[in-house]
């Protein structure tokens, strides 16, 4: 029943003018760390993915410059990808990363949620939960090579995936920081954070918008592992391994028995989710805040 609501939305993606333009990446040969047979890399203008066949893993890099924030576009490219590589019995593992420096993800667009018409959001909305969804409950091992700054809807993102690991760079916080910016992180952004870190320490995360750095990330527990810069790949790769060495059926069937009470809570409740996100982005009070918030961003320049 979920797949078949997420295929439906995904094939409605696809269906759009924007998305049937989305071509092949012209061909490099992968993969770029690691064994493998120089399958082709493929995806799509945001979204590289380099296949390792051999080793049953392939590596999909984040590319929506400058700070691979969450558009409609990008995510929908991303969830083509996740759906080619679980569609292919080649692959049991992905690693999601970035090709951007220093940026893992920036979160959700914010130029999405900012000015647009309520049909917009609508649209918008539906494709970032498809998009947790998706991640959250995939069959594939998937692993967060983090290797940059990861606020809000970045952090979601790694949070679905099964293990983090996050480069020791003072730079690189992670957290949902959403009340910094004068919203609120929707409950299955709570729930996915809950079910990582526990009850009390999401509420005072949560509450105070908490950016932590490496060394905190690593004692609350919202990623695994922390290691130097030039090896957050590479302990992905040992790690991935670990993980693929473990009965396939039986790992999977454990990954929906742990996770699949949280994504039926928004799949019951997914058009309330909807219409609640839509009229609390659409208050004056919250466009306000946004807005303020973007025009920060861009005077940090000047
Ligand atoms: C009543 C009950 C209600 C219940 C709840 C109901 C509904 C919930 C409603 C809403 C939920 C929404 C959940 C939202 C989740 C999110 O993810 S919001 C996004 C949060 N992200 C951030 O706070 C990060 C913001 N960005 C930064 O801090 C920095 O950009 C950086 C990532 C640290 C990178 O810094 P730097 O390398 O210095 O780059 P710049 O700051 O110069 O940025 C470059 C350009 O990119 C633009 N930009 C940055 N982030 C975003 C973004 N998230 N979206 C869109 N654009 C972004 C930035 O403005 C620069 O643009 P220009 O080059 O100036 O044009």
């Amino acid at each position: 029943m979920a797949l078949a609501v997420g295929m439906r939305v995904l094939t409605r993606a696809l269906l759009r003018p924007w998305a049937r333009g989305l071509r092949v990446a012209p061909g490099r040969t992968g993969p770029a760390a690691g064994g493998g047979d120089g399958m082709r890399c493929f995806g799509s203008p945001r979204v590289l993915v380099e296949p390792d066949p051999a080793a049953g893993v392939a590596v999909v890099k984040m590319r929506n410059p400058p700070v691979n924030s969450l558009s409609l576009e990008f995510l929908t490219e991303l969830l083509i990808s996740l759906e080619k590589l679980e569609n292919d019995k080649t692959f049991h593992g992905i690693i999601l990363t970035s090709d951007c420096p220093g940026i893992f993800s920036a979160g959700l667009d914010l130029t999405e949620m900012c000015g647009r018409k309520p049909e917009h959001y609508v649209e918008y909305w539906k494709a970032v939960q498809e998009t947790w969804l998706r991640f959250y409950l995939s069959n594939l091992v998937v692993i967060a090579a983090i290797n940059g700054v990861s606020p809000a809807g970045g952090c979601l993102l790694s949070l679905t995936c099964d293990y983090r690991v996050l480069a020791n760079n003072p730079k690189y916080t992670i957290g949902l920081n959403e009340t910094l910016l004068g919203i609120v992180a929707p409950f299955w952004f709570k729930d996915t954070m809950v079910n990582t870190i526990g009850h009390r320490a999401t509420e005072r995360a949560l509450q105070l918008g908490l950016l932590f750095p490496p060394a905190e990330a690593l004692r609350v527990g919202v990623v695994d592992q922390v290691v130097p810069e030039d090896q957050v790949q590479s302990t992905a790769r040992s790690v991935m391994a670990q993980w693929l060495a473990i009965p396939d059926h039986a790992r999977q069937l454990t990954k929906t028995l742990m996770r699949k009470p949280t994504a039926d809570r928004l799949l019951t409740e997914r058009d309330a989710d909807i219409q609640t996100f839509v009229r609390f982005i659409c208050r004056d009070s919250v466009q306000k805040s946004l807005h303020a918030y973007l025009e920060k961003l861009k005077q940090k320049k000047g």
